[in-house]
């Protein structure tokens, strides 16, 4: 009797385990680890994934598996294992973790079919199955009782696969093929034999004479100037035919990329990559942190070693903020690794992410280079992790399995025994820290790759402006700096720092913010009781009229769009041409890299967007980076805002002067003394990494201690607050003495859909209890997160504090 253990598609508390169901005679050999199956459950059929298949259960009335889904599994025993790591790390459900892993498509509904991939004859059952046809869908299969050992070994021998066939348009590509029917001499005779008037006709059958391969239809009528009805015509004729392919829909398909060849390296590059060669070549897992200035020549370094991964045939994952994932970056790795490389970013459609895992998962390509969730890519033999801008922060998911790819990332290179690489100029201090204690190997590239100094960067004081008169956004320097530029025909970015939503509040004489004296981030205005309130705990003032500091009325919040940027900007130099990238204006798909390419050939001279184009970027043009206003991030009540900010800034900075001309960056802010902006200006992290470490230490953040950060939400805010209440003081009941509760404290946004937002906060050092503590909590809510709808989000190690 063989019995798998599977987890049944309800994600809900009672049912997070596995369930035991008999296998159907015949599918044993199918019905592996791995493979999804659909299950009855209850009076309904779920999907679920097969975790394991024993001999005995300790049940004695089973029900029995309905079907199985998938020919191969879809995730290998290592990502079975991953995925229950990965569920009880961030409290989440073992199906939410499996799902995280694979492809949107994967989660709707499909038909499956089979193709014959041989021209020879398949085994007895399945070659009368297929009575000549190339496919037969699986249905079909099922229905005549096909024969599961014998598809599987077929499939296992090449000679048919199974396709999914995704029932959502846009995501099957299928391209109608023309090509020959007739061996070619018979083509060539009926050419002789055509009728003198049928020169159209003439023009195709010469062209398949010459290039006797399948061709796309649309290809063919292009190349021969010629119509579907020809093409028909000698279809009827039995001279040609059609066929329809499945095909790759390749993202990048019109776009060619240079064959490239790895630079010599340069020392510093050579002294970080040895130790990465090393690890690689001992099969050793480590984590290096590799710590280059922007422009030092990191991404040289990750393709070397990724190719001495290839080398050892092993595979290799590349991990890209979203952002950072352009047309430019892309072309970096299919420039080395050409079709070993699959791509895998949100701004893919369902259909082209699936194609591009199922390259994965059929052993197709080599490398991946992807956002966040391509730390899944179902690779079994990983040679290297490598994860680019490691200090990003959309590398932690923000719905549950909240995770974070850094530590995925460390799971699979113990796993594998295989080197894991951080890279940033501005790694997260947490990440520095832990180099500084030697738990991630230090690797230092100090210099730039064209030994050229960082652009010189230079700080205008907004308040200055103002006491000289000057209201607009723009001070004069920055205007002076940018009508130079446009004369001499060199190009500008400017950065408008608007991330999330800004109500701090600030003097703009005397640059001041009130902050919150327990936790020092800044307070929140809160319009509806005209309170400014401290959103970590739960300190709050009456909003003042006039600046503490300096008694002045011109105290206010702060935050501007980029539409009014522009605007503005247009009005103080009329003859800038202007491209404008932020959410709106790349919210169709291929915008993004249509702007940029503007931008690249020259029809602008000034690139004006968000933090969508801090990174990333390398134009040779840029001589000039201005950044806006350096405030509105330094002002988040979030206790990495500094960090943040000084990250940015570095970023930004790091856009000018790339190549042979020199660059300059000009910060306009309130906040000129601030160590962040003042040491970002210097670009000196190792001084910044020390303050900021002082700060931590003294408020208690990370990483000196842990965060955990609940939020309630609901309805009623009564309700929303109780909640929240009981759950900070379960927590003080249940946890250590050494841990902090701070809260319950309304969130930073306070209502959001109408639905009010509470939050409480765990500052910890050590609690091995704390998930099992919080489980039990989430459980005795169960019932009215079901009914009530009553929200509860637990976030380990929050990145995102809103
Ligand atoms: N060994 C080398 N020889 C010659 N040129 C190199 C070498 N390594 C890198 N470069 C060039 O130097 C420039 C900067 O390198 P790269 O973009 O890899 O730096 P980076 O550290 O990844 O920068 P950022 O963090 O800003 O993205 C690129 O134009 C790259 O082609
Ligand atoms: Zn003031
Ligand atoms: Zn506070």
């Amino acid at each position: 009797m063989s019995i798998a253990k599977v987890i049944v598609d309800v994600p809900t508390s009672q049912t997070n385990h596995s369930f035991d169901y008999l296998i159907p005679e015949g599918l044993e050999e199918l019905i592996t680890p791995g493979v999804r199956v659909s299950v009855p459950f209850g009076p309904r059929k779920v999907m679920g994934f097969v975790i394991a298949v024993t001999g005995k259960s300790e049940f004695k009335k089973l029900r029995t598996i309905d079907q199985v889904m998938d020919m191969t599994p879809v995730l290998t025993t290592e990502l079975l294992d991953l995925g229950r790591w990965l569920a009880d790390q961030t409290v989440s459900f073992y199906i939410q973790a499996y799902q995280a892993m694979l492809p949107q498509v994967l989660k709707a509904k499909y038909k499956k079919e089979i193709e014959s991939l041989t021209e020879g004859d398949l085994p007895d059952h399945l070659e009368k199955l297929f009575a000549g046809r190339a496919v037969i869908s699986f249905d079909e299969f099922m229905e005549r009782k096909g024969n599961y050992r014998e598809l599987l070994s077929a499939i296992h021998e090449g000679t048919v696969q199974i396709n999914y066939i995704v029932q959502s348009k846009e995501t099957i590509k299928k391209v109608l093929f023309i090509e020959p029917d007739k061996e070619l001499y018979l083509l060539e005779e009926a050419l002789v034999d055509l009728p003198k008037n049928a020169q159209k006709q003439r023009v195709i059958l010469e062209f398949f004479l010459k290039n006797p391969e399948p061709v796309e239809k649309s290809k063919l009528v292009q190349k021969c100037q010629t119509t579907s009805s020809t093409i028909q015509a000698l279809i009827d004729k039995n001279l040609l035919r059609k066929s329809e392919k499945k095909i790759y829909r390749n993202p990048y398909e019109n776009t060619t990329f240079k064959k490239t060849s790895p630079l010599p390296l340069s020392n510093q590059q050579q002294k970080a990559i040895t130790p990465i060669w090393e690890a690689i070549d001992q099969t050793r897992n480590e984590v290096f942190l590799l710590h280059g200035v922007t422009g030092s020549g990191k991404t040289e370094v990750y393709l070397q070693s990724i190719e001495k991964v290839l080398a050892k045939g092993k595979e290799a994952i590349v991990l890209v903020p979203e952002i950072a994932l352009t047309p430019q970056m892309v072309r970096r790795f299919k420039g080395r690794f050409g079709g070993e490389v699959a791509v895998l970013h949100s701004a893919l459609s369902p259909g082209e992410k699936f194609d591009e895992w199922t390259k994965i998962h059929k052993k197709e390509v080599k490398v991946v280079v992807g956002a966040r969730s391509a730390i899944f890519a179902p690779f079994e033999n990983l040679g290297i992790i490598i994860i680019d801008e490691e200090h990003e922060t959309s590398y932690k998911q923000e719905e549950q399995p909240r995770y974070h790819a850094r530590e995925v990332a460390k799971y699979r290179g113990q796993f594998h025994q295989c080197p894991v690489v951080l890279g940033s100029a501005t790694p997260l201090l947490e990440s520095f820290a832990r180099a500084k204690k030697n738990v991630y190997q230090l690797l230092e590239m100090p210099d730039r790759m064209n030994e050229q100094e960082m652009p010189p960067v230079e700080i205008v004081d907004m308040r200055e402006e103002l006491h000289q008169g000057n209201r607009s956004m723009f001070s004069k320097r920055l205007l002076e700096a940018i009508r130079e530029r446009i004369a001499k025909k060199e190009q500008i970015v400017l950065f408008l720092n608007r991330r999330g939503y800004s109500t701090f509040v600030m003097c703009r004489d005397c640059g001041d913010v009130m902050k919150c004296p327990a936790c020092d981030i800044a307070l929140t205005f809160h319009k509806s009781s005209h309170q400014l309130k401290c959103h970590y705990c739960d300190y709050q003032i009456p909003m003042v009229r006039n600046c503490p500091s300096c008694e002045s009325d011109q105290i206010r919040y702060f935050g501007t769009g980029t539409q009014k940027v522009e605007e503005a900007l247009l009005e103080a130099v009329p003859e800038a041409r202007i491209v404008r990238m932020d959410v709106d204006t790349t919210r169709k798909k291929g915008a993004h890299e249509k702007l940029l390419n503007k931008f690249q050939e020259k029809q602008a001279d000034i690139l004006l967007g968000t933090q969508m184009i801090a990174k990333g970027l390398d134009f040779e043009n840029v001589t000039l980076v201005g950044v806006l206003a350096v405030d509105a991030m330094l002002n988040l009540p979030d206790f990495r805002s500094s960090e943040k900010t000084f990250q940015l800034l570095t970023q930004v900075s790091g856009r000018a002067g790339r190549h042979k001309l020199p660059g300059q960056v000009i910060l306009q802010t309130y906040a000129k003394e601030h160590y962040a902006v003042e040491l970002a200006s210097q670009y000196d992290y190792d001084q910044f990494f020390l303050q900021e470490m002082k700060m931590r230490k003294n408020f208690h953040y990370p990483p000196y201690f842990f965060l955990t950060l609940i939020n309630v939400s609901h309805p009623n805010q009564l309700k929303a607050m109780e909640v929240t209440r009981m759950i900070s003081k379960l927590l003080y009941k249940h946890l250590s003495d050494a841990a902090t509760i701070l809260g319950p404290t309304p969130s930073p946004i306070e209502r959001i859909n109408n639905r009010y937002r509470y939050q409480c906060m765990v500052k910890y050092r050590d609690e091995p209890n704390q998930r099992s503590i919080i489980r039990k909590i989430l459980q005795y809510y169960y019932d009215e997160i079901q009914k009530n709808d009553l929200t509860i989000q637990v976030d380990f190690e929050p990145y995102q504090l809103m």
